[in-house]
């Protein structure tokens, strides 16, 4: 009777300890076989390892803590002498992180070597959380996104502005006279998901509250599903826990495809007929579906039959690149509210905007949008200070027999390599005082600065990708959706700065480390009040 009570009023918390020491302990009986080591070659060192029992599961274990102090002390050790190093990771699946000098080499490998895809399948968790998702059929959005997303760009604008200015009003208020109080990364998701779904999907489904209630919580999930099952969860656990989160994306991915289905089948195939048939009376929307469909239905090989599956991977990929620029936007408006009490940087921003779009027609020209140099360079600097992930370049090794790394080291097949991104984007060599928050770093009046000290002028774009700067990736695999979040990024910026004052956050809250991610904090709010504006 005794024992029944304490069971049942011990504290909860007290409980989900028990179970987690219960959890190490049996983890580390299976050790040191946990550690997924993929054969590393002895040559190569491991950072944060220290010389005592069970030493490589402990190292994975004080991950969980680390934040990024392992990975930077790695960079700092070996990167910076042009030497590989193992990192441990909390997932138990160590890796391989390649200096900056091997990247040139890292980049040239076609997929058949380093396949960036095998990485996002085990690494990532996509085959545990989405186990019916295929790869096979991405290949149409990716060129839709390269060609026809970049030939478009100029109506794009004009319907990203007018999306913009409708979901950013209702998000953050019209009324003039008192502050709002808005959550930054809720705030950021609806209108990110808003703007960007109304160039993804047209103007249907991007004001229709189910679609998008419902592509959000795809995105949530799968967010979650990448972090839980990808990084944090000891890789043995991975198909269990991973078989659980699959159940709310699965859902939620049906009820997106099946908004989705109807639109894109009616395109398909009237689109086909019309290809058989010019006479046939039908000029389809300008969106990513009419694009996407038409580069399917071009495609030499015809590989693409039906539209079904199309619009299942659609969903999905949108739903995590969305995330990715919604997730970027909470750490632009983090920064600039959380660096700079005087908010001179923001207001330096709206003076740029104001002149850029100094008219209602200016919002609609890309002529203007390639005035805000500034603009460009703030979403850049964040990139920078905030990677979406913390190893650049993931790739896994391929061939049977290996590879031979550039400095003659061998690596197993099946061996994950990358690059320590934050330690590049941090390396005083590439970016000087590269601690500090300098927004316009980027921005022409800087590098031209720079460029007469050094004799070297060089201007940078924010979607320009290189060897030093990776938040999109780099050359072959480099992100197609990047033109499209800079458009999207910036506007948002811009049409905020214009339309709104701010009140600083004090100070910027910190990011948390979740494996291979960098996540903003999801608890801070801002002031935000309309401005009156002439135009
Ligand atoms: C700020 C926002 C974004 C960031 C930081 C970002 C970053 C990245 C990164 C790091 C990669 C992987 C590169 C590699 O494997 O080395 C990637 C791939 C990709 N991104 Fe983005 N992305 C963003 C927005 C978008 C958007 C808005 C779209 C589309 C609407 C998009 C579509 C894709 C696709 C389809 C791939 C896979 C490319 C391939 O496998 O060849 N991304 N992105």
């Amino acid at each position: 009777m005794e024992l029944r009570s304490f069971a049942v009023s011990v504290d909860p918390s007290i409980q989900a300890s028990v179970v987690l020491i219960l959890g190490i302990g049996v983890i580390l009986c299976f050790c040191p076989s946990l550690v997924r080591t993929q054969n590393f070659p002895s040559s190569i060192i491991w950072v944060g390892r220290k010389n005592q029992m069970f030493s490589v599961v402990r190292a994975c274990l004080r991950e969980y803590t680390a934040g990024l102090s392992t990975v930077l002390d790695g960079y700092e050790k070996y990167s910076k002498a042009g030497k590989p190093f193992i990192l441990p990771a909390i997932g138990f699946d160590a890796q391989i992180v390649l200096p900056p000098d091997h990247i040139k080499w890292l980049i040239a490998q076609p997929k058949e070597i380093l396949s960036s895809r095998a990485v996002q399948s085990e690494k990532v968790g996509i085959k545990y959380i989405a186990p019916n998702f295929t790869f096979n059929y991405d290949h149409a959005l990716i060129e839709a996104l390269r060609v026809d997303m970049i030939r478009n760009m100029g109506r794009v604008q004009s319907e990203l502005v007018d999306e913009i200015r409708a979901v950013v009003d209702e998000t953050l208020g019209t009324d003039k006279t008192s502050w709002k109080e808005v959550n930054v990364f809720d705030a950021m998701h609806m209108i990110v998901f808003r703007a960007s779904s109304r160039v993804l999907y047209g103007r249907d489904l991007c004001h229709n509250d189910h679609f998008i209630q419902s592509s959000l919580r795809l995105a949530t999930w799968f967010g979650l599903g990448i972090m839980v099952v990808g990084q944090v969860m000891p890789w043995p656990l991975r198909r269990f826990v991973g078989s659980v989160i699959a159940i709310p994306i699965a859902y939620y991915r049906r009820q997106c495809t099946n908004h989705l289905w109807p639109l894109l089948a009616e395109r398909f195939e009237k689109m086909k007929r019309k290809k058989l048939d010019p006479g046939f009376e039908y000029s389809p929307p300008g969106d990513m579906i009419t694009w996407m469909t038409r580069t399917a239905i071009d495609m030499k090989d015809q590989t693409i039959e039906s539209p079904k599956p199309v619009a299942s991977v659609f969903t999905m990929v949108n739903a995590g690149a969305i995330s990715s620029s919604a997730v970027t936007a909470t750490h632009l408006f983090l920064d600039l509210l959380g660096y700079d009490s005087d908010l001179e940087y923001y207001h330096a921003l709206r003076h740029e905007a104001e002149a850029a779009f100094d008219s209602p027609e200016a919002w609609l020209q890309p002529s203007r949008f390639f005035d805000l140099h500034r603009t460009d360079s703030t979403v850049r600097e964040t990139l920078r200070r905030s990677p979406m992930t913390n190893r650049g370049l993931a790739r896994q090794v391929m061939p049977p027999d290996g590879v031979t790394l550039p400095d003659g080291q061998h690596l197993r097949q099946g061996t994950w390599i990358g690059v320590a991104v934050p330690g590049i984007h941090r390396d005083e060599r590439f970016y000087p005082d590269p601690d500090a928050y300098q927004p316009f770093r980027f921005a022409p009046e800087q590098t031209e600065q720079q460029g007469s000290n050094n004799g070297d002028h060089k201007r940078t774009l924010l979607v320009t990708t290189s060897d030093t700067f990776l938040s999109f990736g780099h050359a072959r695999r480099a992100c197609p959706g990047r033109w499209f979040a800079s458009h999207v990024l910036q506007l948002l910026l811009a049409y905020i700065t214009v339309h709104y004052d701010v009140q600083p956050l004090g100070k910027r809250p910190a990011n948390a480390v979740w494996g291979d991610h960098l996540v903003p904090p999801t608890g801070t709010k801002m002031k935000v009040r309309r401005r009156e504006v002439r135009q």
